[in-house]
């Protein structure tokens, strides 16, 4: 074991050592990387590959054989070095030495002469030093080694599944929410000082009244974080790949990663805690009717193979969806038409407790793992959508309309949504990103009308659906992308309506046009912002608040408060509320009188902490409460931002 150690030690050391005489010779050499074209029949590489490469590689000297002595004097200059070698009778054929280092480097013309002069030279005593004499690496091995331990890092850095699905599994549910918390105070923080940054010359009037009362640096406060319900098998929608296992096993589960040779693992997600029993059951015997099928899985190296994916969703009805994507390139519509009828009687023939609501199929022959979004899908048993509940509202889901994974927690942020909204019976309420239409539907016995927005026609069609579903009448739909949509059509809004939007946008956050167009329509007084990536949030949010210019046009909006919502345990992701308020002349004198209620709050204070006590006291408690008055100032100028809300 010692020696393991000892061996493994010494390994580790002459390749620092290398690396770090390679970095030197380069600096002496001035060397130029040389374009060069090789071919290499490698096993490392490629399995059984001829792999041509015209990456930028140093062409090896291979004719000569190094060795690299250490412990030298670094006053020795090249010509003292020579010196040395030749009255020790080494017969070099190219020599290395510069002044300032303790190394110089030695190469013959064949390794009997280099190994035999390495023993020689390895322990020569050099005045009160000895010498260390080590095979120099070439550059060749040198590449070899480093494409080695690249690869054996992709080995190991071979996900498993816990990291996959559900990465934070291991820490206990409140640190996670701790954890999230801390995430979303940054982000908050940072909204203000990238929108300070964005209006340098022109700050909004809200950061500057910010930045004089509050001692934090959010740009708003930050209501306590809402947990999820349930935190196991919390998901509705489980998205598997379809590959080999490490067994080279068709397997219906998660990709891990790709291995060092390119190849995509995917493991079976059975223990992953997120995914819901029901879906994991339908997984597993779609499992064992592709191991048992004589096509195989696609390759994502080759582009050959059949099985890409299967999507299964089970909402809290009972009902139930599976969605299979196949690779349909070289097959006729024959055989495309076969795989259909043997997949819709395989989960036919499945028992009554495990059948399916809805089955549909997709083919897609594309490179890229993930299929365009819409993807058409094809119903080929029973009908092409599912139902869901929310709030006591039913929607209808077809196979590519989005709808939130974990439902439970899903109404507990609608709710707050449709709290902060403040919506009233005189309210336009304006669904950007609407989906199956579920938050404006969920408050539309509350307004007077409701316009929804949504890219995607399978979401518009069950937003539509829906509607008549909840025997809602006051609600329209519009399909296209929103900021083709939105800025054109609030020009023909009346401008004395109420409007209050809610913008739930993807992960890309809003288009441009969209915020300008949200922006620049004053009667647009409140903006509910569902955040999935909050990163996007930070870049939207300032353009919505920062201070008027050319491109944001209309009165800046206040972030006025945020509340996170954990759709997602053991995961780091999560969901953020902002609300934001169009500042107004209203909002100014509320600002003002609230400031006059601080002070005169503040004086009185004063007064009476300051009777009764002596001179000296005073003065002293004066500068005291010079402190505590500052803080307090702080506390109640948070207060008033509460209030703003
Ligand atoms: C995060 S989901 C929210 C959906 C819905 N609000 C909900 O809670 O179920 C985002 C939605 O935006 C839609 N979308 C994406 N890009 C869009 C665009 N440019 N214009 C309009 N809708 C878009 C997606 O199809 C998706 O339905």
């Amino acid at each position: 074991m010692e020696t393991t150690n000892a061996i493994a030690d010494t390994t580790t050391n002459n390749n620092n050592n290398n690396e770090e005489i390679n970095k030197v010779e380069k600096d002496i050499n001035n060397e130029q990387p040389i374009t060069t074209t090789t071919t290499t029949t490698n096993t490392d590489l490629n399995e059984n590959k001829q792999e041509e490469s015209t990456d930028k590689i140093h062409v090896p000297n291979s004719t000569l054989f190094s060795l690299v002595l250490f412990n030298l004097p670094k006053y020795m200059d090249l010509k003292k070095f020579n010196k040395f070698l030749e009255q020790n009778k080494v017969p070099y054929k190219k020599t290395k030495k510069i002044v300032k280092e303790s190394f110089g480097v030695i190469s013959f013309d064949s390794v009997e002469v280099r190994d035999k002069f390495l023993e020689k030279l390895n322990g020569f005593e050099m005045g009160t030093k000895k010498l260390k004499c080590e095979i120099k690496e070439e550059k060749a091995d040198r590449m070899k080694r480093k494409f080695n331990e690249q690869n054996d890092d992709r080995e190991s850095k071979l996900k498993t599944i816990e990291e996959i699905v559900c990465p934070w599994y291991n820490i206990p549910y409140e640190e996670q929410l701790q954890k999230k918390k801390e995430q979303i105070i940054n982000i908050l923080i940072n909204i203000k000082s990238e929108t300070r940054k964005d209006s340098l010359h022109n700050l909004p009037f809200w950061l500057e009244r910010r930045d004089k009362t509050r001692e934090e640096k959010m740009c708003c406060p930050l209501e306590e974080i809402i947990a999820s319900p349930t935190i196991q098998n919390y998901r509705n929608k489980a998205q598997y790949t379809i590959g080999l296992d490490e067994n080279n096993v068709p397997c219906v589960g998660f990709a891990l990663g790709r291995t060092g040779n390119g190849v995509t693992i995917v493991a079976d997600p059975s223990n992953a805690p997120l995914i819901s029993t029901r879906s994991n059951e339908i997984r597993r015997l779609f499992n064992d009717y592709i191991i048992s099928h004589p096509r195989k899985p696609f390759d994502k190296n080759t582009h050959e193979g059949f099985w890409r994916q299967l999507t299964v969703r089970d909402f809290s009805t009972g009902e139930s969806m599976a969605t299979v994507q196949f690779n349909h390139k070289g097959l006729s519509e024959e055989e495309i038409n076969k795989e259909k009828d043997n997949l819709k009687k395989f989960f036919e023939s499945l028992p009554a407790d495990k059948q399916l609501t809805s089955l549909s199929i997709q083919l897609y022959d594309g490179i890229s793992n993930a299929a365009p979004v819409d993807l058409p899908t094809e119903t080929i048993m029973g009908p092409n959508y599912i139902h869901e509940k929310l709030l006591g509202y039913t929607f209808r889901v077809s196979p590519n309309a989005f709808f939130q994974v974990n439902t439970k927690a899903t109404e507990l942020l609608y709710s707050k949504v449709l709290e902060w909204a403040g919506v009233s019976e005189n309210t336009h309420l304006l669904d950007v990103c609407c989906g199956t239409g579920t938050i404006g539907q969920c408050a539309s016995k509350k307004v007077k009308c409701i316009t929804g927005l949504e890219i995607s026609p399978d979401a518009i069609t069950d937003s539509i659906s829906n509607a008549q579903l909840n025997n809602i009448t006051n609600a329209e739909y519009t399909l296209g992308k929103a900021e083709d949509t939105l800025p054109s059509m609030l020009t023909k809004f009346s401008k004395d309506e109420e409007f209050i939007g809610i913008v739930d946008p993807p992960r890309s956050g809003l288009h441009n046009d969209v915020l300008k167009a949200i922006r620049s329509f004053e009667p647009m007084k409140k903006l509910v912002y569902v955040s999935c990536n909050q990163k996007s949030l930070v870049q939207d949010s300032i353009k919505l608040c920062k201070g008027i210019s050319k491109a944001m046009k209309g009165t800046p909006f206040i972030p006025t408060k945020a509340i996170a919502f954990d759709l997602f345990p053991h995961t780091d992701l999560v969901e953020l509320v902002v609300l934001f308020e169009r500042y107004n002349e209203d909002s100014d004198k509320k600002l003002n009188k609230e400031d006059g209620e601080i002070q005169e709050a503040n004086s009185k204070n004063n007064n009476n902490n300051n009777k009764d006590i002596n001179e000296d006291d005073k003065k002293r408690k004066r500068e005291d409460d010079g402190n505590t008055n500052n803080n307090e100032n702080n506390e109640n100028n948070s207060n008033k931002e509460i209030k703003l809300e």
